[in-house]
């Protein structure tokens, strides 16, 4: 991704790119603060666009704390629909031609291989808003039929990012502090990894990128693998 001029000055201590395991790849501030800041902006047209984000209701009825708001297809735990049926039921947003382009970009300079990145198409987005307490309990991304690798992008406050093994849903595990504009890429032997976000970290420096206080947003982009 270019970088913007503006954003070296925030990375005074440098963050190596690292491979956290086969095919689980996390590249610090690989997006630019223009690119971050307009990415803000496009979730909010999103969260304001017809019924909104929602908090998902589990199938124990349980409410989620994250915010969400879907593209492409929309997620409730765990199918995808082409609407809000949880909500009031109109169709879900379109997933935008150059968010797909952004996720292939990603995949290719993750990877360094720009053939997996021409051949990533991502049809689903999930933009999920943290606030406050809000998490995300240890959890694999299933509900695809495509073995497409996820890719994740983090706004604003950063926070843990916890990541275990494909297998068990209990340790051993990693801790991974994600912050405004970093990557993360899973795919490979580890596209069905377990993973969530057991907390924020809002004593961090944010840069200005237009989350609200304390506010982490994190994009994920998908292959749904399915048609209609
Ligand atoms: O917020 C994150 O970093 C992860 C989100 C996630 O795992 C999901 O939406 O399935
Ligand atoms: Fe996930």
């Amino acid at each position: 991704m270019a970088s913007d001029p503006d954003d070296g000055a925030l990375e005074l201590i440098p963050r190596p790119r690292r491979r956290l395991a086969p095919g689980v790849v996390h590249v610090p501030g690989w997006l630019g603060l223009t690119a971050q800041r307009d990415l803000v902006e496009a979730a909010r047209a999103w969260a304001r666009q017809g019924p909104g984000a929602r908090r998902a209701t589990l199938p124990g009825g349980a409410r989620m704390s994250v915010e969400t708001v879907c593209l492409g297809w929309h997620w409730i735990p765990y199918r995808y629909s082409r609407t809000r049926d949880d909500q009031d039921g109109s169709a879900v947003q379109p997933f935008p031609g150059w968010l797909a382009d952004l996720g292939a970009d990603a995949v290719a300079d993750a990877y360094d291989d720009p053939a997996a990145g021409a051949a990533y198409r991502p049809d689903v987005a999930l933009v999920n808003s943290y606030r406050g307490d809000a998490r995300l309990g240890m959890h694999q991304d299933r509900e695809e039929l495509a073995p497409d690798p996820v890719v994740s992008l983090s706004l604003g406050t950063a926070c843990v990012f916890r990541i275990g093994s494909p297998h068990h849903r209990r340790g051993p595990w990693q801790d991974v502090e994600l912050c405004s504009g970093d990557l993360l890429v899973f795919g490979r032997e580890n596209r069905l990894v377990h993973h969530g976000v057991p907390k924020l970290l809002p004593e961090r420096d944010v840069p200005r990128v237009g989350t609200g206080p304390g506010e982490r947003l994190n994009l994920t982009l998908r292959v749904s693998g399915l048609s209609g």
